[in-house]
């Protein structure tokens, strides 16, 4: 079984070309794709580029791109020629034979197909007599060629053996083009193949490319279908990554080039899940998930200073502390089948660096699996970081727990029931509460993790690959302090649906500009859900609970908009609970506690009728009523 080679083009990171190529050879590429202006900038001369690549085991795939080939002016095209030789020479010594070759988007370009293939055969020709191909690509903007349809036909009828397509995933499937046309495309005449994502974006579709591309698994294209398209055909060269992206342009480069590596061999995984194709042999398949059920715990790193009210929130929502750990500072509260785990120690070295100085923090979300070892089998194969975590008095390395870093603040915990149990043990029992209520809440709705803005597309991939969760539309939450950014992903499980919000604050805050506390480390927050809204409020209120009260106008506008009528309203209204509908009868109650600290609060929820939603309406009014305090 031989495997895809995998490439990427030097344009998708930052960093000089010397630190992109170390990168692409760390991350686990077979070659890259050389952007021209990578080189032109770099102070290596082509040879030593090539001796380079060479050391690091990285192969040359391509050197791009070659614009405006061919014109409608005869002189220009002369030029042209005269310009592709010292392209040739250059990749002569470089040790490179493939040139891209896009179309042009000028006003000058070639109109007329029937002239367009006799420049495309001078230009192979030559090329051929180098010793070079040249691979034609359909640029979305061009001004005459602009699908990969047209670009293949050009190549048809040129029909020479040092001229092929080159395929882009960002212009076929930005122009809405249906990919399964690739499937009449020889596969030795498709030269090269370009990926990349992207969001969906209304705008101009140069500037989307230039500037919105992603990393498989990050955007929305079908890429899956796209994928099984270009192996039905046949081709069996690289897949290559070619990300324009400005996030990633200032990103830190190995990173970004493990996320690129990483999206490659979730994106074979996927190709595979859409049909074996005859090419299937070759595409990576990862081992697959293990068992997972539902979010049974949670450990918040409070310190000394947060401890003692993050305490009497968790109280007031219906836990008790039941047990405490002197060892290591840990409060263990307890409520049905959840635990929260407190940390009260200054000391929150035990989580990633770059747990945010302030707190509360998110530092370990648990999740129960019964085989914690398949997923990290599976996380290492995606070449995803993991590590296991031994417990005291679990002896059988099934049960250790297997942690992954989501944010640089927060891992997600794989843990059998058995290990749970082994943990809670080790706590020194404190004298056991008797719950006068029971079960404010039963479980976990969902998780908003603050994601910076660097590392948003790193863990939209890391959830979508190693775990399969299924992103959402994203949404732009506007608010009295600026703007949220949210995607919610989900999973389905054997017990329910775990569901994580990732919530960024777009741009960077300046010191100048410092960002409100209530936005300092993003939004987190964690939502249980219950099964009756006004009971679990009622219960909590008589724990002590002051619901974040709600602007009376708030409830005015819901009226106008559901006709709830005054007495449902006015429960509302007195238990500080919000609503929202999805019109097709579902619907969904909530209320939340004040912030502890900066900017961790609790959120509880019913849902009603299969809403799937999350009340982001209510968003900008939760706000409002958080900064009141
Ligand atoms: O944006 C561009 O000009 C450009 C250049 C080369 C490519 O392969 C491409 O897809 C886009
Ligand atoms: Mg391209």
């Amino acid at each position: 079984m031989t495997h895809i080679a995998t490439s990427v083009a030097t344009v998708s990171l930052s960093g000089s070309l010397d630190e992109k190529m170390r990168a692409i050879a760390d991350a686990g590429f077979d070659g890259f794709e050389v952007f021209e202006p990578d080189l032109i900038s770099s102070p290596d001369l082509p040879a030593d580029i090539a001796k380079k690549a060479a050391d690091l085991g990285l192969t040359l795939d391509l050197y791009q791109p070659f614009r405006d080939a061919d014109s409608a002016d005869p002189e220009q095209f002369a030029r042209n020629l005269v310009r592709a030789e010292h392209k040739f020479d250059v990749m002569e010594q470089l040790g490179c034979d493939l040139l891209l070759v896009c179309s042009s988007p000028l006003a000058g370009a070639v109109r007329d197909d029937a002239l367009l293939v006799e420049q495309m055969a001078i230009l192979a020709e030559r090329a051929h007599r180098r010793g070079m191909r040249l691979a034609y690509e359909a640029l979305a903007w061009g001004a005459h060629v602009n699908t990969y349809r047209h670009a293949w036909d050009i190549v048809r009828q040129v029909d020479h053996p040092a001229l092929g397509t080159c395929l882009d995933s960002f212009h076929i499937l930005s122009r809405g083009d249906d990919s399964a046309g690739i499937r009449e495309i020889p596969g030795e005449k498709i030269f090269f193949l370009q990926l990349a994502d992207a969001p969906h974006l209304v705008m101009d579709v140069l500037q989307w490319s230039r500037h919105h591309r992603c990393f498989p698994g990050q955007g929305s294209f079908d890429l899956a279908r796209f994928g099984a398209d270009v192996a039905a055909s046949g081709y069996s060269g690289p897949w290559s990554l070619e990300i324009f992206n400005d996030v990633f342009r200032h990103s830190d480069t190995g990173r970004t080039a493990s996320d690129a590596h990483r999206s490659l061999l979730y994106l074979q995984e996927q190709v595979r899940d859409v049909e074996t194709p005859s090419a299937g042999n070759d595409l990576f398949a990862p081992p697959p998930p293990g068992p997972i059920e539902n979010v049974v715990s949670l450990r918040i790193a409070a310190g000394p200073a947060k401890a003692a009210q993050l305490g009497t929130t968790l109280r007031h929502l219906g836990f008790d502390l039941t047990a405490a750990h002197s060892e290591h500072g840990l409060s263990l509260f307890t409520q049905g089948p959840l635990a929260v785990a407190v940390d009260t120690t200054v000391d929150t070295l035990w989580t990633a660096p770059g747990v945010p100085a302030h707190l509360p923090a998110l530092a370990q979300i648990g999740i129960r699996s019964e085989r914690p070892d398949l997923w990290l089998t599976r996380a290492r194969a995606l070449g995803v970081t993991a590590s296991t975590v031994s417990m005291p008095g679990v002896a059988d390395a099934t049960d250790a727990v297997v942690r992954l870093a989501v944010t640089g603040a927060t891992s997600l915990d794989l843990r059998t029931r058995h290990s749970a149990g082994a943990w809670q043990s080790a706590f020194d029992l404190a004298p056991k509460v008797v719950q006068e209520n029971r079960a404010c809440v039963s479980h976990v709705d969902h998780i908003a993790l603050a994601v910076p803005a660097e590392s948003w597309d790193g863990v939209m991939l890391l959830l979508r690959s190693v775990f399969g969760m299924v992103p959402h539309e994203g949404q732009d939450v506007v608010d009295a302090i600026g703007l949220v950014r949210s995607r919610a992903l989900t999973l389905a499980t054997a017990s329910g649906t775990i569901r994580l919000s990732l919530n960024m604050v777009p741009g960077r805050p300046s010191d100048s500009d410092p960002l409100p506390a209530a936005r300092r480390g993003g939004v987190g927050h964690v939502a249980f859900g219950c099964e009756d809204i006004y009971a679990a409020a009622s219960a909590m209120t008589e724990r002590g609970l002051t619901p974040l009260r709600i602007s009376p106008n708030y409830y005015r506008d819901l009226d106008a908009r559901f006709g709830l009528g005054s007495e449902t309203l006015d429960a509302m209204q007195r238990l500080g609970i919000l609503y929202d509908a999805d019109g097709t009868g579902g619907e969904f109650f909530h209320f939340f506690t004040e912030t502890v600290g900066d900017d961790l609060f609790f959120e509880v929820v019913q849902r009603v009728g299969g809403y799937e939603g999350y009340g982001e309406t209510n968003s900008a009014v939760r706000l409002a009523a958080q900064l009141q305090y």
